[in-house]
């Protein structure tokens, strides 16, 4: 594929915190290409560095060896200022612990990275987004009057509402109850199925890898399985052989 068809990529990446017998290889040459517009999940086992891949392609972590790239920008030669604006202008983040401002409204939660990068809404766009959402009339409210699962809503329109050339979810359903969890990982398929955007989501749950185009599965910081169009039965079933193939660490 041309890399115009790839939204982030890792080349042989590898990662290790500290060093000597402190040492933790978290990732051990990682290679892969995410497609643009589509919803890939990260899963694998607990430590197997999920969300270091996800860290080193948003540029939020160094790498050790090995490039990572957005789009055609090379992530690991940034530098400070440059890593900011990548992040500021064409990243997305969704955070399992939703990451509002308490006393902000929602609508200004919503519109808090442009406000930031001092640009203006697209209207048409930033309505579309609400719509979606559907708390339109919940948009003057402020984080604890909502609802765990209105607030990671808002977060997934805070997300979106720069069009940015991917959005990273890290465990986004992992607060939440099923129905309010459901609804998020509608919103983040409709934002795949209906605008094109590309989302990168790690999580533990088959059912929330399910909403997935494709699921990549790490373990000891490789990637030992990928599958495709997945159903919630065929990501256990994967899920139980890297547990096999780890001794049910
Ligand atoms: N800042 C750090 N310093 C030292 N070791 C770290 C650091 N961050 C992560 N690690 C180690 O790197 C390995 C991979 O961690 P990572 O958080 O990427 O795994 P994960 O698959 O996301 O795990 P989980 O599912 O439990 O969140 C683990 O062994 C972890 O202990």
């Amino acid at each position: 594929m041309s890399a115009a068809g790839i939204a982030a990529r890792a080349e042989g990446l590898w990662k290790q915190y500290g060093e000597g017998d402190a040492a933790v290889v978290a990732l051990a040459g990682v290679d892969v290409e995410l497609k643009r517009s589509e919803f890939t999940a990260i899963m694998g086992p607990s430590g197997s560095g999920k969300s270091t891949l996800m860290h080193c392609l948003a540029g939020l972590d160094t790498v050790t060896r090995g490039h990572a790239f957005i789009g055609d920008t090379q992530v690991t030669g940034l530098g400070d200022a440059g890593l900011t604006k990548l992040r500021r202008e064409r990243i997305g983040f969704i955070f399992q612990q939703f990451n509002l401002l308490p006393t902000l409204t929602a609508e200004e939660n919503i519109l808090l990275p442009l406000t930031i990068a001092g640009r203006k809404p697209d209207r048409e766009w930033l309505n579309t987004v609400i719509d979606t959402i559907g708390l339109r009339d919940r948009l003057s409210h402020r984080p604890t009057e909502l609802s765990g699962g209105q607030q990671q809503r808002v977060a997934c329109a805070r997300a979106l509402v720069g069009r940015p050339e991917v959005i990273f979810a890290d465990e986004p359903t992992g607060n939440l109850d099923s129905t309010s969890g459901a609804e998020v990982l509608h919103f983040l398929r409709s934002a795949v199925d209906d605008h094109a955007q590309t989302i990168v989501m790690v999580t533990h749950d088959p059912n929330a890898a399910s909403y997935a185009d494709r699921v990549i599965f790490l373990k000891d910081g490789q990637i030992t399985a990928e599958l495709a169009k997945p159903t919630a039965d065929a990501v256990l079933d994967q899920l139980k052989t890297l547990d096999r193939a780890t001794g049910g660490r």
